[in-house]
């Protein structure tokens, strides 16, 4: 009798609390895993004898039910995204997408989703993938959609602060105004020349590797140059993996590892602050954000210098703003200024590259460009000159098509209350909902003909007949008001880099695995990674 009355009360139990979650999300996993986990116990002492059987028992009927309650609920027609069609087990569980973003491949997997199901796949419980381009408006114009809680787990760990990348509504807008002064076209023109040092830092090493027949990583040059040029950005210098040839404090494995592990927190976001309070997780993330302190340091004694860093302006160090950010502040946006702009411009480099060998036809044309518009006896750091480079401009945004840095973008939520109709389809209050580049861009409803090819030229010719070209499905930097804070400084950056090595070198892949590098060697953690580019160099 006991026993059956525990079973009851244990399965009733487990129905109360799926009926509490479902009506209170939890932010933080600690208090309603400790909750749980009293439960069954508490049940026992309550309507049964305690021992370690009765315990047993209420434990797997009390977690039984309540996952089982939870799955058929997620699974019935009554859930409000029913109608979206989806894998069974996306629709679930987070599991599914916790693993789908540990494989890495989560952008392609997305794609082939949206090739079965059509433009709305439901990818979570909660979650829908949206790859209609009359959708982008309304989900990230004015009057769009803040940002989802995917973003949760960005908050800076040894700080505890949100930089710009998670803040929301006025705190954004407030710390967006201080981004674009310090990205502005005039502090762009400062940068010019610290670029340009860096750049030439660079081929000065690529020589020396060219003259003792070596092949060139050129993933691993192009992540150098990225990597200390943030740091002239953020902190005013202080990084050089370039000079030295190597990433000597190993920070590139130590920044990827917490890339990699935010990223899958963005599925399960209340488990962040729970595993940061795990004992030892502190000391590690300490540990890999040492760098960015010692930085931080270093800038703060240094005072503001001639050039106007990005601190400068975020720090507003020329007394702008009536409230200043503080230095915890300005640290947060600074490590995520490194993090943001390093990979992905690492990323873009090497996925262009990749591009430009591939096709020698287009290669040669680059060149030729380049040639025209700096002959010799002129400056390819030249970058008033830029916009004369058209193809290579092209070929550029074709690659980041192609392979955009940041293959699905973080998830917007549909505000509380106000269910919306996007692209057609009424979505349900706190959907999350994805508009992943990737797709987007591979889809012949946007690019046509040949949405997978490399094919710059799309972007020049005038459009004709069957031809489409979607400029707003383009969102390689995102769309609206969070769109990438640095899209003119990250173009510039690579324009130059590009014309400096394609102007220099006779490029060609060193070994038989360079033409399988793009399907063998890009993974997405939120941002892209990519694996090593060897590549033969000889100087023209
Ligand atoms: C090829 C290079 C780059 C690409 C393709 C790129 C792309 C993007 C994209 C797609 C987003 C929106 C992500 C989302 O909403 O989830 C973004 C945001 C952002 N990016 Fe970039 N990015 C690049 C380089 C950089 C660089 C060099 C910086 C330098 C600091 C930077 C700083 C930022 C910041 C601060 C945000 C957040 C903006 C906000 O929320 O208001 N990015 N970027």
């Amino acid at each position: 009798m006991a026993a059956d009355q525990l079973v009851v009360c244990s399965a009733i139990a487990g129905l109360a609390n799926h009926l509490y979650f479902k009506n209170n999300e939890p932010s933080t996993a600690h208090y309603p895993l400790l909750a749980l986990l009293v439960q069954p116990i508490g049940l026992v002492a309550l309507c049964s004898t305690i021992t370690l059987s009765n315990w047993l028992l209420s434990t797997a009927i009390f977690f039984g039910v309540l996952s089982s309650s939870i799955v058929a609920y997620r699974l019935s027609p009554w859930h409000p995204l029913a109608s979206i069609p989806g894998p069974t087990l996306a629709k679930a569980s987070k599991l599914w997408s916790v693993y789908i973003q540990l494989s890495g491949r989560k952008h392609r997997i997305l794609k082939e989703l949206h090739d079965q199901y059509g433009d709305f796949v439901r990818i979570g419980p909660n979650d829908v993938s949206c790859c209609n381009a009359d959708a982008i408006k309304t989900v990230y114009g004015s009057g769009g959609f803040n940002k989802g809680h995917y973003y949760e787990p960005y908050t800076d760990p040894a700080l505890n602060e949100r930089n710009l990348f998670n803040m929301r509504d006025g705190a954004h807008a407030n710390r967006r105004k201080l981004w674009n002064r310090g990205l502005s076209t005039d502090s762009l023109k400062g940068f010019e020349e610290v670029m340009s040092h860096r750049v030439q830092t660079m081929l000065d090493q690529i020589d020396r590797i060219v003259k003792s027949k070596e092949p060139v990583n050129i993933a691993a040059w192009f992540g150098f140059y990225a990597f200390d040029f943030m740091g002239d950005m953020a902190f005013g210098g202080g990084f050089d993996m370039l000079k030295e040839g190597s990433d000597k404090d190993g920070v590139f494995p130590m920044l990827q590892t917490a890339v990699k592990l935010t990223s899958v927190f963005t599925q399960i976001p209340w488990f962040t602050p729970t595993f940061n309070r795990l004992p030892g997780v502190q000391a590690i993330v300490q540990k890999a954000f040492h760098f960015a302190m010692v930085s931080g340091q270093k800038r703060i004694a240094a005072g503001p210098k001639e050039l106007k860093d990005l601190w400068y302006h975020l720090m507003d160090e020329d007394d702008l703003e009536k409230v200043k950010p503080t230095v915890n502040e300005v640290l947060a946006d600074g490590i995520m200024a490194v993090i943001a702009g390093s990979d992905t411009v690492a990323v873009a480099l090497t996925t262009f590259m990749w591009c430009m060998i591939m096709h020698p036809d287009i290669h040669a044309r680059v060149r030729a460009e380049l040639d025209a518009v700096f002959p010799d006896g002129t400056s390819v750091y030249d970058c008033d000159k830029y916009d004369e480079l058209k193809l290579l401009n092209a070929c550029l945004q074709e690659s980041l098509r192609l392979f955009p840095p940041v293959p699905t973008n973080g998830a917007r939520k549909i505000p509380l209350g106000e269910p919306r109709l996007v692209a057609g389809r009424l979505l349900p209050e706190q959907t999350q909902i994805y508009m992943p580049p990737y797709v987007m861009h591979r889809n012949p409803k946007n690019f046509f003909p040949a949405p997978d090819s490399f094919d710059p030229d799309r972007w020049l010719r005038p459009e004709s007949g069957s031809e489409i070209l979607n400029r707003t499905a383009y969102l390689a930097w995102s769309y609206g008001a969070a769109n990438c804070a640095a899209k003119n400084l990250a173009n510039q950056e690579m324009l130059m880099a590009l014309a400096a090595v394609l102007k220099r070198y006779d490029l060609s892949f060193a070994n038989a695995e360079g033409r399988q590098w793009a399907e063998k060697s890009i993974g997405e953690y939120h941002i892209t990674r990519v694996g090593k580019l060897e590549l033969n160099a000889e100087l023209r």
